[in-house]
C-alpha cells in the first residue's frame, strides 16, 4: 500500500493525499460507508460506485465471520467476489462489533474475547491471531489490529490496563500478519489502533508505540463513544501531533459533518461512520443547506428536490414531499433514497474538502460551511 500527499494546508494540519491498493486507488480525506453484513444497507453497488462515488467501503469481521461464514466467502474467492464490490475493502477487527453488539455471555482475558452470537446464541472466541486469520480470509485490503475499544468514561487505571492489553495483542497480531499471506494474490495491509481514553499521557504513550510499529498506516480509536466533542479533539490533535505524517491517519467511528471537517483540520484522512445510513433510515437527511427532518409536517408538501445543490440522480429526482411519504409509510424505497442522498452527501463534503485543501481555501470554507450544515431546516 502507498499512501503519497499531494498538498499540505497552511493554516491547518489538513493535507489532501492519494492512498494506492491493489483495488485501486483512495483520494484522502476520504469518507468509508459502512458495509455491515457485506452489503452497504439499502444501497446497490452500482450505485455506491456511480451516484455516491464511493472509493471504499467497510466490511463487517464480527456480522461476516457469523454470517454467511468465512467457508462461503473463501469458497466465493473472498469478499470483493462475494459482494461484487471490486474496489478497496476496509474490514474491522470485530472488538468493538463483539461489544456493541454480542450483549451476553462476553468474557475478555488476555488470550482473547469469548461472545455469543447474537444471531443463534452460540458461543465464540476472538483472538488477535483468529481474527487476523479471519480478515486474511475475508481478503480485505485494510485490516484493522484486534484491540479493546477502551469504555468511556473509565478511570486513569483502567485506561492504562486496557491499553496496555491492546499493546500486547498488537504485538500478537503484528507476528501473525507478517508470517501468514493473503490467500487471493493480492496485497493486504495491516493497522494498528491507538487507544489511552481521554487521558493525554496514555494517548501519548500509545501514540508513541503505535508510531513504533512502522505500520503502512495508523488508526485512532477509543474515541467517539460518548465523550464531548472537545475531548475527542484535543485527544485527536495529541495523537495526530505523533503519529508518522507520512501515513495515513483513520479516525474510527466519525462521525457527524462537524466531526469531519474538524478531524481533517487536526490531520485526519479517513473516516466512517453508520450515522449516514442510520440516520437515514430515520429519515434525518444531511444536505447543502443544513439538517432536515423529513418526517416533520413542514415537508409534507414542499415539492422541491431533496437537494438540488448536491446534484446526482436521487436528490434531484425526488422531491421532499415525496420522499416524506415514503418514509412515513416505512416504504423500502425511503431507506433507499435516503441512503444514497446523505452517503452521496458525506462524499461530496470530503470531496469538497480535498479540493479547498488543493485549492489553499481550507479554513474559510470550512467556518462557511459548517455555519450551513449545523443548521436545522
Ligand atoms: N476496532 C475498533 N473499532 C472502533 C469503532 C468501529 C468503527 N466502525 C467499524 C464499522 C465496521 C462495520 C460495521 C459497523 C462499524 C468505533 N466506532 C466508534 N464510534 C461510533 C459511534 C457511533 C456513531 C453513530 C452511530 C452509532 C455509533 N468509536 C469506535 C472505536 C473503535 C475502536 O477503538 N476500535
Amino acid at each position: 500500500m502507498k499512501f503519497d500527499i499531494i498538498h499540505k494546508d497552511s493554516g491547518t494540519k489538513a493535507r489532501a493525499g492519494i492512498i494506492q491498493t491493489d483495488h485501486g486507488t483512495i483520494q484522502t480525506p476520504i469518507f468509508m460507508p459502512v458495509g455491515t453484513a457485506g452489503t452497504v444497507k439499502a444501497v446497490h453497488q452500482r450505485e455506491l460506485r456511480d451516484d455516491i462515488k464511493a472509493q471504499i467501503i467497510l466490511g463487517n469481521t464480527y456480522h461476516l465471520y457469523l454470517r454467511p461464514g468465512l467457508d462461503i466467502l473463501e469458497k466465493a474467492g473472498g469478499l470483493h467476489r462475494f459482494n461484487g464490490w471490486d474496489k478497496p475493502i476496509l474490514t474491522d477487527s470485530g472488538g468493538y462489533q463483539v461489544y456493541s453488539l454480542a450483549k451476553t455471555g462476553r468474557k475478555i482475558s488476555e488470550e482473547g474475547v469469548k461472545f455469543k452470537s447474537h444471531i443463534d446464541g452460540s458461543t465464540h472466541f476472538f483472538t488477535p491471531e483468529g481474527v487476523m486469520d479471519i480478515q486474511r480470509r475475508i481478503g480485505a485490503d485494510i485490516i484493522m489490529a484486534f484491540d479493546e475499544c477502551t469504555p468511556y468514561p473509565c478511570d486513569f487505571s483502567y485506561a492504562r490496563t486496557s491499553m496496555d492489553m491492546t499493546h500486547r495483542w498488537l504485538k500478537r497480531c503484528c507476528d501473525r500478519f507478517d508470517n501468514t499471506q493473503s490467500i487471493y494474490g493480492y496485497q493486504q495491509t495491516l493497522f494498528p489502533i491507538v487507544q489511552g481514553s481521554v487521558y493525554k499521557d496514555l494517548r501519548r504513550q500509545s501514540a508513541e508505540f503505535i508510531a513504533s510499529m512502522e505500520r503502512e498506516g495508523n488508526a485512532i480509536g477509543g474515541l467517539s463513544v460518548g465523550e464531548p466533542a472537545e475531548d475527542m479533539y484535543e485527544m485527536t490533535e495529541l495523537v495526530c501531533n505523533i503519529l508518522p505524517a507520512d501515513k495515513p491517519r483513520y479516525l474510527m467511528g466519525v462521525g457527524t459533518p462537524e466531526n469531519i471537517l474538524e478531524s481533517i483540520a487536526l490531520g485526519i484522512d479517513m473516516f466512517d461512520c453508520v450515522m449516514p445510513t442510520r440516520n437515514a433510515r430515520h429519515g434525518i437527511l444531511y444536505t447543502t443547506e443544513g439538517v432536515i427532518n423529513i418526517k416533520n409536517e413542514k415537508w409534507k408538501d414542499d415539492f422541491s428536490p431533496i437537494d438540488e445543490r448536491l446534484g446526482g440522480y436521487v436528490s434531484t429526482s425526488y422531491t421532499k414531499g415525496y420522499l416524506r411519504h415514503l418514509i412515513k409509510s416505512e416504504e423500502i424505497l425511503g431507506a433507499q433514497i435516503a441512503s444514497v442522498h446523505n452517503l452521496s452527501f458525506y462524499l461530496w463534503l470530503v470531496g469538497q474538502a480535498r479540493e479547498q485543501i488543493i485549492a489553499g481555501t481550507f479554513p474559510l470554507w470550512k467556518a462557511e460551511i459548517l455555519r450551513k450544515l449545523t443548521c436545522r431546516l
